[in-house]
C-alpha cells in the first residue's frame, strides 16, 4: 500500500496494535517544561514507578521564567517554587535539565530544535500544544496532556489512536513582505479553527520546499490552532543542512546512514489522504488577527469581514473592532516579537533589517524576546541588539513571555498588542490585553510607525 509520510514514521514506531484500537507508539524524544510535568512526577512517586528511560527527556525552564536579571533569585514565589520543583525532579530521575541561566534554556520549541535534539522521523511528545513545531522536521510532534506524560515517564510509550491525515498544498511563489507566519496565518483564516480536528496534516508544494527551517517551524507551530494535532513537511537538503553539526545530531558515518533514510520519508505518489486542500502562493498577502481566535484573520489592507461567524460580536465587541472596518491606521501602543511561532534569529534579522536607521514612534512599547539563549547570543553576535537599541526597542532574556503573560511581561488591560505569538484568546497577554497576531515584519513596522501600516509599499 502506497504510504504518507505520516503513515511511514507511525509505523515504524508501533510496538503493538490493538485490533480497532489504539496503537502503543514508541516515543523518542520526551521534552518537558515546568508547567505541566509536576503532576506527572507526582503520579510516578506515588505508585512508586521509576522512569523507564530517563535519557530520552530533555527538560527546559521557559513558561514561568523572567525576562530580566536571569542570574537573580527568581522574584515571583510561585514561579520560583515551580522551577526549584523541575530542578528537583530532573534531579531525582536524572533528567537533563536547561534550566534558567544555563546556555542551552530556551522555549523548548526553540532549544530543542537549535540543539539537534529534534530530528526527521522521530517521535517527540512534550505536554504543551505547540509541539507540533516539530513537525518542520519530517517529525511526528504533538502535545500531550500530564497523565500522558506520566505514561511515557513510566513506558517511553504511548497509548494513542492513528489521527487522520489532511494535506495542505502551497504553491507558487510568494509575494514579497509575505512571510511564512502570514501563510499560516492565511490557511487557518481559509480553514477555520476546527478543520484540524482528529487530523495530522502534512505541508506540502514549493512554497514550503523553498521555505527555510525556520520558516517551517512557524507554520508547523500553528497546526494546532486549527485544531489539528500535528503538522509536518517532508524533510529534505534544507532540513539535512540544518541538523548536520547541531550538538545532539549524529555525526559522521550514523549521521549519513540516517540521512539515507531520512530521505525516504515522503509520501509516496499515490497514497491517500482523508482531507487535502490547495492554495496558490500568489492570493497570499500580509496577515492580521481581528478577533479572539487565531482563524479570525485578515489581510493587513483588507477589512473586517461583515456577517457570519468571522464577524462574531463578542469577539468583536472584546476588540472594539467593527464589522467592516479597515485596521489600517489603527494606533498600536504595544508590539512584541517573540514566542516559540517566531522568536529564532531570521525572525530578529527580519525585523532588525526594516528597524535599521529608524525609530520607533513615541506612542509604542517595542518588546523583542529571543527564543532561547543561542538565539540571544547570536542577536549579541550579528550586532542586532545595537539596531534594536537605536529604534528604541527593549530587547529582554529568553523566554515565553509575553505570548501568554505567566511572568512580568503583561500588555495593559484594554490595549493593542501586535504580536508574533500563535494565541489572540482573550486575556492572552494579560487581563483585558486585545492580542493582534501578525509576522515580525509587520509588528517592526508597527512599531516604527506607531500604528498598522501597509509596509509593503515601502519594502525596496
Ligand atoms: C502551558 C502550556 C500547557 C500551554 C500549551 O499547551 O500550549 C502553553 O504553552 C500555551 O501556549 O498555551
Ligand atoms: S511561547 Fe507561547 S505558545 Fe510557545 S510554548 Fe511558550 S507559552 Fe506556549
Amino acid at each position: 500500500m502506497k504510504k504518507t509520510l505520516f503513515d511511514k514514521i507511525w509505523d515504524s514506531h508501533i510496538v503493538e496494535s490493538i485490533p480497532d484500537g489504539p496503537d502503543i507508539l514508541y516515543i523518542d524524544k520526551h521534552l518537558i517544561h515546568e508547567v505541566t510535568s509536576p503532576q506527572a512526577f507526582n503520579e510516578l512517586k506515588e505508585r512508586d514507578v521509576p522512569l523507564f528511560r530517563p535519557e530520552q527527556t530533555v527538560a527546559t525552564a521557559d513558561h514561568n521564567t523572567p525576562t530580566e536579571n536571569q542570574h537573580l533569585p527568581v522574584k515571583d514565589l510561585l514561579s520560583r517554587k515551580q522551577l526549584k520543583e523541575l530542578t528537583q525532579n530532573c534531579e531525582e530521575n536524572n533528567i537533563t535539565l536547561y534550566g534558567l541561566g544555563h546556555p542551552y534554556n530556551g522555549i523548548v520549541h526553540v532549544m530543542a530544535p537549535e540543539l539537534g535534539i529534534t530530528q526527521p522521523g522521530m517521535t517527540i511528545v512534550c505536554g504543551d500544544s505547540h509541539t507540533s513545531t516539530h513537525g518542520a522536521f519530517g517529525t511526528i510532534a504533538f502535545g500531550i496532556g500530564t497523565s500522558q506524560v506520566a505514561q511515557v515517564f513510566a513506558s517511553q510509550c504511548l497509548l494513542v489512536e492513528k489521527p487522520k491525515k489532511l494535506r495542505v498544498n502551497v504553491n507558487g511563489k510568494l509575494k514579497k513582505g509575505v512571510l511564512p507566519k502570514d501563510v499560516i496565518l492565511y490557511i487557518i483564516s481559509k480553514l477555520g479553527t476546527n478543520s484540524g480536528t482528529g487530523y495530522f496534516c502534512e505541508y506540502a508544494g514549493d512554497v514550503f520546499e523553498n521555505m527555510s527551517m525556520e520558516g517551517r517551524m512557524t507554520v508547523c507551530n500553528m497546526s494546532i490552532e486549527m485544531g489539528a494535532r500535528g503538522g509536518l513537511i517532508a524533510p529534505d537538503d534544507t532540513t539535512f543542512d540544518y541538523v548536520e553539526g547541531k550538538e545532539f545530531a549524529p555525526k559522521g558515518e550514523e549521521f549519513e546512514n540516517l540521512k539515507a533514510y531520512w530521505k525516504t520519508l515522503k509520501t509516496d505518489k499515490e497514497a491517500e489522504f482523508d482531507q487535502e486542500y490547495s492554495f496558490d502562493a500568489e492570493d497570499i498577502e500580509p496577515m492580521i488577527t481581528y478577533g479572539t481566535n487565531p482563524g479570525m484573520g485578515i489581510k493587513l489592507s483588507g477589512s473586517i469581514p461583515v456577517e457570519g461567524t468571522k464577524s462574531d460580536a463578542k469577539a468583536l465587541s472584546y476588540m472594539g473592532f467593527q464589522p467592516g472596518e479597515s485596521l489600517l491606521e489603527k494606533p498600536i501602543n504595544y508590539i512584541f516579537i517573540g514566542s516559540c511561532t517566531n522568536s529564532r534569529i531570521e525572525d530578529f534579522r527580519t525585523a532588525a533589517a526594516y528597524i535599521k536607521g529608524k525609530r520607533k514612534a513615541d506612542n509604542v512599547n517595542a518588546l523583542i524576546v529571543p527564543g532561547s539563549r543561542q538565539v540571544a547570543a547570536q542577536i549579541q553576535e550579528e550586532g542586532l541588539n545595537l539596531i534594536f537599541e537605536e529604534a528604541g526597542f527593549t530587547l529582554r532574556q529568553p523566554g515565553c513571555s509575553a505570548c501568554l503573560a505567566m511572568n512580568d511581561d503583561k500588555i495593559p488591560a484594554g490595549e493593542y498588542c501586535v504580536s508574533t505569538s500563535n494565541r489572540n484568546f482573550e486575556g492572552r497577554q494579560g487581563q483585558g490585553s486585545r492580542t493582534i497576531l501578525a509576522s515580525p515584519l509587520t509588528a517592526a513596522a508597527t512599531a516604527i510607525a506607531g500604528k498598522l501600516t501597509d509596509y509593503t509599499k515601502m519594502l525596496n
